[in-house]
């Protein structure tokens, strides 16, 4: 046992694998003989499982792990040990992510987190929520992998595991890159990551590898790229070493590459990930190959070959099980290589599907990408003004944000907008940025878009659009709204964004954000505030916070209007970011610590376990917001409860709240059911019919089933969510209707979408606030009070509901509760079905199956 506990320590405490391994060894031949106690059998086996799933090229062999496994799953039958199988299920979700199959890794962490119930050692809990935040990564539930990375580190902090603290912090370093924010913070992140693990000498292992490429990427940022490509350069050595894919770093390198125009250098990359031969996620980094290899092809000017190269390799991805990561950059930079072979209608489609998943999965930093790629679509139809607007709304992100690189090469971009407009500050605007780019060291790409274009004669400037003129009213908003609207930025960054605007439109005029209590009191949040206010608009953000923005000095006549316009779009963005999961980690301890005012009961909802604690206060949550919102979760667990509690929760809790199910309607009806239709619209509609959408105006409408959808009904379905109208049989005109839709599946619709049976963009269009609710046997102290619960409603009235026996306790305790809460339910209705009516009810009366 000690053997045992060594190679623990020297695994998890050290990510030392081959240490643990060596250590592990000899007792694991014992183990093979068969003449160990088996309970350190089990445990040796459990560790060898592990060891075999590390990330280590040469330890790694996922045959020899499974067969740890079943070994172990066997002997489990006599000696029930729920921290060996919580240890057997990390070993299979790492096997998934070693051989980079992503629904193995799906499948195994369901299996994990039905593990984790019995386990007490924190250390191992630990463990396995860093397995399930690496997971949640790669669902591409970015910021619940974020705040996870974060509860992970600190976990492992309070707990001194170094190493898992480090490699979290790592992960923690590139989320908050992907939310734009500064470099400096991620520069910090990974600093501490170095001293958290062995005091600033960070052990060339795997967190080594995360932490570099977190900190080349901040480095780039800050165009210092002797600097990444020396961290870089030192994570491949690493890569060597481990035997482990090369893919981490393949993103970071090829940025390197392209803004230091080594065209070169990504053919290269490409040829080394095709070379690699190793075992670990093999095929993705085949995909990765062809991603690098489409670049080059991109920077060499090839668009059209990129173009297809970057479809292919997204498809892979998919057919890889998901890697979320790689397919958003295979679809921007798809849109990219389809505006630059002048395929517009192609690179319509793509931006559409581009910015869907952008919804899905926000990134500040890649929103502003998209917002540059999306003005050279307006580029290339001659719309050069909305073109300069949409590169000034990612400019002012790249600002923000500190990526020094990208505001450079933006302004660059429109300095050759200006020359195409044939304005006169154009030579001096293009001679500032070239010498810019020259300054930081990054290539002035000659065969660029842009001038592909402007020399390009089928492609003209619309000269209505061409010239500037002073902006007025309206057209004044469009840059600001565009910058508040990025997807993926959390509440402080949106707040600083706004103070940025503002100070834009009204320069000098010392913007400022105040918080105000009730009694009207102000607390600074954001910008200068030693100069009195002159003029000022409050507004809420949709989180129970009131706001005041303020300006000093004199403001043009439409000024406030402005102001008030910004202050509300602020709010919403700011809501937005909350129902993302942002607000938790973002705003003050001292205001997510405080009473919360809000009333989080719903009758009739039963939450014993944590996870239905927090759930319930979810829903709470987004009780004033009129979000979509899908509840998955498995055959009765309680997915419809949560839409009706949702509906009882809001404001329009007075109105309709219309149930469909999707499964139970014939597909020749489903149509006219849903958007209506008129008499006589097809043969046997006898009389009109409003269909349901239209009887829950107003209310809430639950689409259940929602899987079982048609594919033909699809795009209907999300006209109406896009734009809130309805189009029924019949009829010429759309009506409009103001539903808030909740729908609910107990299918994996991803994986339906994988198969072509679901959209693809109605998937992305429902994921916008995922409820996920939980089986009951991954939350077991709801048994009890669910059972009492339904005694208590089952028991007639004037009649005293009987007590559980604890026998009966017991038995509800251990049955897995395959049909759920439904189950449960139909177990206690029938053990008070028989007369005469107990005062306890007893294990012989539950009768439960199986
Ligand atoms: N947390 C809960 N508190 C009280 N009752 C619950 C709870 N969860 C579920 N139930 C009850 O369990 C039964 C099944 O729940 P529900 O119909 O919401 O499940 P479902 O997930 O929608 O199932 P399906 O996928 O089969 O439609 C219902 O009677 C519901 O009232």
């Amino acid at each position: 046992m000690a053997a045992v506990g060594l190679a623990y320590l020297q695994r998890w405490g050290r990510e030392d694998s081959r240490g643990a391994f060596t250590t592990l060894l000899p007792h694991l031949a014992t183990a093979e003989a068969g003449i160990l106690p088996e309970e350190v059998e089990l445990r040796v086996l459990a560790m060898a499982a592990n060891l075999y799933a590390s990330p280590d090229g040469k330890l790694f062999d996922a045959n020899k792990s499974a067969a740890c496994v079943a070994r172990a799953e066997a002997l489990l039958a006599n000696h029930d040990d729920p921290e060996v199988r919580c240890q057997l299920r990390m070993a299979e979700v790492a096997c998934g992510f070693y051989l980079g199959e992503a629904e193995r890794i799906t499948h195994g962490s369901g299996r994990l987190s039905e593990a984790l119930v019995g386990v007490k050692d924190p250390a191992l809990r630990l463990l396995a929520e860093d397995a399930c935040a690496h997971e949640a990564a790669l669902r591409g539930e970015a910021t619940a992998a974020t705040r996870r990375f974060r509860d992970v580190a600190q976990g492992a902090a309070r707990m001194g595991y170094a190493f898992l603290e480090a490699r979290n912090l790592a992960f923690l370093a590139q989320r908050r890159l992907e939310e734009a924010c500064e470099p400096s913070e991620a520069l910090q992140l990974v600093r501490r990551a170095r001293e958290a693990a062995y005091g600033g000498r960070m052990a060339r292992g795997f967190s080594f590898i995360f932490a570099a490429r977190a900190e080349a990427e901040a480095l780039l940022r800050l165009a210092r790229f002797t600097e990444a490509e020396t961290v870089l350069d030192e994570a491949d050595a690493v890569v060597e070493e481990l035997r482990w894919t090369p893919l981490y770093l393949t993103v970071t390198r090829a940025r390197l590459y392209l803004l230091t125009g080594r065209y070169s250098g990504l053919r290269r990359l490409a040829r080394h990930l095709t070379a690699y031969d190793g075992t670990i996620q093999r095929a993705l980094t085949g995909a990765y190959a062809q991603f690098a290899e489409s670049l080059a092809d991109l920077a060499e000017g090839r668009a059209l070959r990129a173009a297809e190269g970057f479809a292919a390799a997204g498809q892979r991805v998919l057919e890889l099980g998901g890697w979320p990561y790689l397919r958003r950059e295979c679809l921007l930079y798809e849109t990219y290589a389809r505006v630059y072979a002048c395929q517009r209608d192609e690179g319509r489609v793509l931006l559409r599907r581009a910015r869907a998943f952008l919804e899905r999965m926000p990134s500040a930093w890649h929103s502003a990408l998209l917002h540059r790629f999306e003005a050279l679509l307006h580029v290339l139809d001659g719309r050069t003004a909305e073109a300069r607007e949409l590169l000034q709304a990612s400019l002012g992100t790249f600002s923000l944000t500190g990526d020094l690189c990208m505001a450079v090469y933006t302004r660059h971009l429109l300095a050759l907008l200006a020359r195409m407009d044939g304005d006169p500050a154009a030579g001096e605007l293009l001679a500032a940025s070239e010498a810019e780019l020259h300054r930081v060291g990054m290539a002035v790409h000659q065969q660029h878009f842009i001038h592909y274009v402007a020399h390009e004669p089928s492609v003209g400037v619309d000269p209505a659009t061409a010239s500037e003129g002073r902006r007025l009213g309206a057209e004044a908003l469009v840059v600001p709204f565009e910058r508040l609207s990025v997807r993926g930025m959390g509440a402080p960054l949106i707040q600083r964004e706004l103070m940025a605007v503002v100070e834009g439109l009204f320069p000098q005029s010392a913007p400022r954000l105040e918080e105000l209590d009730s009694q009207g009191q102000a607390t600074p949040v954001a910008g200068e505030s030693s100069v009195p206010a002159t003029e000022s608009v409050e507004f809420g953000d949709g989180c129970g916070r009131r706001l005041r923005l303020g300006v000093a000095g004199t403001l043009p006549p439409d000024g406030r209007a402005l102001l008030t316009a910004l202050s509300r779009l602020g709010g919403f963005a700011m809501e937005v970011a909350t129902l993302r999961g942002f607000a938790q980690s973002d705003l003050p301890a001292d205001t997510t610590s405080g009473e919360d005012t809000r009333d989080a009961d719903v009758p009739g909802f039963i939450a014993a376990s944590p996870a239905m604690k927090r759930l319930r206060a979810d829903l709470a949550s987004l009780s004033s917001s009129r979000a979509t919102v899908i509840v998955t979760g498995e055959s009765g667990a309680g997915k419809e409860l949560v839409a009706r509690a949702l509906h009882a929760l809001s404001a329009r809790s007075q109105q309709p709240y219309v149930a469909f199910n999707c499964a139970a309607v014939p597909r020749d009806l489903f149509e006219g059911q849903l958007f209506g239709h008129r008499r006589g619209a097809y043969t046997g509609a006898a009389t009109d019919h409003p269909g349901v959408i239209r009887a829950a105006h107003g209310g809430t409408l639950f689409l259940d089933e929602i899987g079982e959808l048609p594919l033909e009904v699809q795009p209907k379905l999300l006209r109406f969510l896009e734009n809130g109208e309805v189009f029924p049989l019949g009829e010429t005109r759309p009506v409009e209707v103001d539903v808030r839709v909740v729908a609910a599946t107990h299918r994996d619709l991803s994986q339906l979408v994988r198969e072509g049976r679901f959209r693809e963009d109605l998937y992305y269009r429902l994921q916008v606030v995922p409820v996920r609710v939980p089986p009951l046997r991954e939350r077991r102290e709801d048994v009890v009070a669910l059972a009492r619960h339904f005694v208590r409603q089952l028991t007639p009235q004037g009649m005293d509901p009987p007590q559980l026996g604890p026998d009966a306790i017991a038995a509800l305790m251990a049955h897995p509760w395959p049909g759920n809460v439904r189950e449960l339910r139909n177990v206690i209705e029938r053990s008070m079905a028989y007369g005469p009516f107990p005062a306890v009810l007893g294990a012989e009366q539950m009768r439960i199956a199986g």
